[in-house]
């Protein structure tokens, strides 16, 4: 991938799958690309593009027609206690119980995930503090804001320290401190050394933070590598160029020219 750092084994591989709801009407085509402990690697495409069933072949939702992914170098039908333990996957709309305050969300994780009870309460007060939610561990969802719900559903992804963190668009509706908040949080998964896949519609957070980014359109990979590299590839020349601009230009190009946004 590029200028991408990818030294030691892939948390997760991806190599030519083909796959989607249909054998007859593959919405996936031959996809492969890596991501690797501590990498934010950005997944981009058009609406219908093939994100979301990319995501749900990752989760082992769907079986692939053709290829193979792979986590930590595992696949679902070898170990799939190992296989599911090793992800976590925050949806783009945040599902929260009701009537379960912050706290009791964390801590009916810790328990589904086997954990003693005296690391949960550390982990769980690490968490709240590096996500400035200690004061509202005692909240009902319904009293918390898009963002903080977010932050909730991450915490829980991210208790049970997860190889591989997948996040479907988590910028929409998050103001620029919630935003900045996400991203701070994201950073400090990074530095543990998850792997994260973020897909996202909002480029310029992506081109800031993402190490590397995989452009997908019409279920093919049209392009990837760090977010210099596919500025490079669209043939962005001009150096106030955005990854905006790249990927129309992609995506004009796949469609040989007659895409109109
Ligand atoms: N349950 C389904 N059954 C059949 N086809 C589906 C199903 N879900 C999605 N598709 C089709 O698969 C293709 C890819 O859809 P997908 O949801 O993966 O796109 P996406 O890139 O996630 O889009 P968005 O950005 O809108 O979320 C589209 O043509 C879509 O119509």
């Amino acid at each position: 991938m590029g200028a991408v750092d990818n030294k030691g084994a892939a948390a997760l591989a991806i190599r030519g799958l083909t796959g989607g709801y249909s054998v007859r009407k593959p919405v996936l085509h031959q996809v492969s690309f890596e991501v690797f402990p501590g990498q934010l690697i950005g997944l981009i495409g058009l609406n219908g593009a093939g994100k979301s069933t990319a995501i749900k072949h990752i989760l082992g939702l769907m079986i692939p027609h053709e290829g193979e992914v792979r986590v930590n170098g595992v696949l679902l039908e070898e170990d799939r206690e190992l296989y599911r333990s090793s992800c976590a996957y925050v949806p783009e709309q945040p599902n929260l119980f009701p009537h379960l305050t912050v706290g009791e969300h964390l801590q009916w994780t810790a328990m589904a995930y086997g954990m003693e009870r005296s690391e949960a309460e550390t982990k769980i007060r690490e968490l709240a503090e590096k996500f400035r939610m200690t004061e509202a561990m005692g909240s009902l969802p319904d009293t918390l804001s898009k963002g903080m719900k977010q932050k909730v559903m991450l915490m829980n992804a991210l208790l049970a320290s997860p190889s591989l963190l997948i996040i479907d668009e988590p910028f929409l509706g998050l103001d620029p401190l919630a935003t900045r908040g996400l991203i701070e949080a994201l950073a400090a998964a990074q530095a543990a050394g998850c792997a994260i896949l973020l897909s996202s519609h909002i480029l310029p957070a992506l081109e800031r933070r993402a190490d590397g980014l995989i452009v997908l359109h019409r279920g093919k990979v049209i392009a990837h590598g760090t977010p210099s590299d596919v500025k490079r590839q669209a043939g962005c020349t001009d150096a106030e160029s955005t990854l905006d601009d790249a990927f129309e230009l992609l995506v004009t190009a796949a469609e040989g020219g007659a895409f109109r946004a």
